[in-house]
């Protein structure tokens, strides 16, 4: 149906004056947002911003009151979950979605099912794993590999089918330093291979290691949006951060 098809006008992802009322709520409140294909973007925001509405509206499973959200220029907005994710879009929650009595390569046996002949998984899962950085960890079981490379694994089994959209819900939660440095090159290094990727974070700190294009949500809205220096400078996000708007 071609009235649903927008241009896709280098925006991957496009929404659209999205309302989304929880009894007296607006969690979304006339909420527009572009991601353009190729770029990481981050969405932020102080408690209660709408963040967690944003991200279940994309990834289909709530539905927007009103407004519309388009995917690679098709309308999505009552699209079911599993259908957008056959179109590309991919999702990787905060809990990790491995199993854990399974190792690190049997893991990914699963999404790789889907799209590859049976001889060729292990290779496949093997170089999905040397992407996330756990090469060497093949044979290493899911509950034996610390909080961070569990988080990493749970990113690998995200890619498993190329997606060309990945969405990260709060990526960094729980980690070390250390890790968080290493979860930010691993984003970068995603992106830097071709992949858009959207990072919903509650962390300023995070944000800035990734030095990426970036939305603030306030109230449902976008609050304000730029490169993440701008947005670091920018006295109004300050202050709402604060609380204090
Ligand atoms: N299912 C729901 N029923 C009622 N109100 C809801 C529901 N989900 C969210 N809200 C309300 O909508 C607003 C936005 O919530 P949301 O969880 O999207 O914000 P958030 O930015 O993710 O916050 P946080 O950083 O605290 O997780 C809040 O006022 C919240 O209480």
């Amino acid at each position: 149906m071609t009235a649903t098809v927008a241009a896709e006008d280098g925006a991957i992802l496009s929404v659209r004056d999205v309302y989304k009322v929880y009894g007296g709520v607006r969690a979304l409140n006339g909420l527009s947002l572009e991601v353009a294909r190729g770029e990481v973007h981050c969405v932020v925001g102080p408690n209660g911003a709408g963040k967690s509405t944003f991200f279940k509206t994309l990834i289909g499973v709530e539905t927007p009151t009103s407004g519309k959200v388009f995917y690679r220029g098709r309308d999505v907005t009552r699209m079911p979950a599993f259908r957008r994710a056959r179109l590309g879009l991919s999702v990787k929650f905060q809990n990790i979605s491995a199993f854990g009595e399974l190792t690190a390569l049997q893991n990914l046996f699963v999404p790789l099912r889907r799209n590859h002949r049976k001889a060729d998984i292990p290779d496949r899962a093997a170089a999905v794993l040397a992407r996330v950085g756990l090469a060497g960890l093949e044979h290493q079981e899911v509950r034996r590999l610390s909080h961070g490379q569990q988080q990493w694994l749970s990113i690998g089994l995200s890619i498993a089918a190329e997606p060309d959209l990945l969405l990260l819900d709060e990526p960094a939660a729980g980690l070390s330093a250390e890790e968080t440095t290493k979860t930010a090159s691993l984003i970068r290094e995603l992106n830097r291979q071709g992949m858009t990727i959207i990072v919903i974070e509650h962390d300023m700190g995070f944000i800035r290691s990734l030095k990426a294009r970036t939305s603030v949500l306030h109230y449902g809205r976008l609050f304000a949006q730029g490169e993440f220096d701008e947005i670091a400078a920018n006295e109004d996000v300050r202050r709402i951060y604060l609380g204090t708007a």
